[in-house]
């Protein structure tokens, strides 16, 4: 097992608290996430500084708009080199598509890498109940993630972002080159904190994710690295 399929979430407000993480889990080779506080507060430096310590960096600011306003996005998302970024399935095949072709030219133009591109299915803060009575979706939550993990097949994405409780269908229907990338997982020794779907690391790699993602029960340890060991130990128990 790959350290590197541990996506550490550094859901910090400042650069000084994110690097502070990187320095102390790089060594791990484990993979980091830069979502919307982190971004939104220290902006594109937080991911120069991750790759200028030889860190890899998912960018999670899960696009959601028009086709023409994600492309835009998704080429400053390439023009970054970051490793992987996502975009809600709900925006819709046209969405999708225009995110996959901007950020595929834009890697062929600056000469970097092509990101991998994950769909957002149903978050894993959402659980049946709050998909029906708040969202207004009527069908089984499973059926919907994935449906939508379809379009997100269709519009030619890399894989999606789903909760361990759907990893088994999506990888018994969409094979083992569609990446599942699954946050909602808590180590034995965590709380749930808001996420509703949740597993542990050794059930999430069992069933098939090919990543996982962790942020509070490693970030807030009073021990972030034996935090972080102690879910790769976990992560291991699954292979
Ligand atoms: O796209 C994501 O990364 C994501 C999707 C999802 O459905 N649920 C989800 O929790 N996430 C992210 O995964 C991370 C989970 O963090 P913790 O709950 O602290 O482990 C957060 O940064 C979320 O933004």
């Amino acid at each position: 097992m790959d350290s590197e399929r541990l996506i550490v979430a550094l859901d910090v407000p400042t650069f000084k608290e994110a690097e502070n993480l990187v320095d102390m889990l790089k060594p791990l080779g484990v993979t980091f996430k830069v979502g919307l506080e982190l971004f939104f507060s220290e902006g594109p430096r937080v991911v120069e500084m991750i790759h200028s310590r030889g860190g890899k960096v998912f960018l999670d600011c899960k696009f959601h708009d028009i086709p023409n306003t994600v492309a835009g996005a998704a080429r400053a998302a390439s023009r970054m080199g970051v490793f992987m970024f996502n975009i809600h399935v709900s925006g819709g095949i046209e969405m999708m598509k225009a995110g996959l072709e901007a950020a595929r030219e834009e890697a062929l133009k600056t000469g970097t890498a092509v990101p991998k591109i994950l769909g957002v299915t149903v978050l894993t803060s959402i659980n049946q109940g709050i998909l029906k009575d708040e969202i207004g979706i009527k069908e089984n939550l499973e059926q919907k993630v994935l449906d939508w993990a379809g379009l997100a097949r269709l519009a030619g994405l890399d894989g999606v972002i789903a909760s361990p409780k759907e990893i088994r269908s999506i990888r018994e229907q969409f094979g083992p080159d569609f990446l599942i990338v699954t946050p909602g997982v808590r180590p034995r020794f965590a709380s749930s904190d808001d996420q509703k779907r949740v597993m542990t690391p050794e059930e999430a790699v069992l069933r098939g994710a090919d990543y996982i993602v962790v942020g509070r029960p490693i970030t807030r340890a009073e021990d972030p690295v034996k935090a972080a060991v102690e879910v790769i130990k976990e992560m291991q128990g699954g292979v």
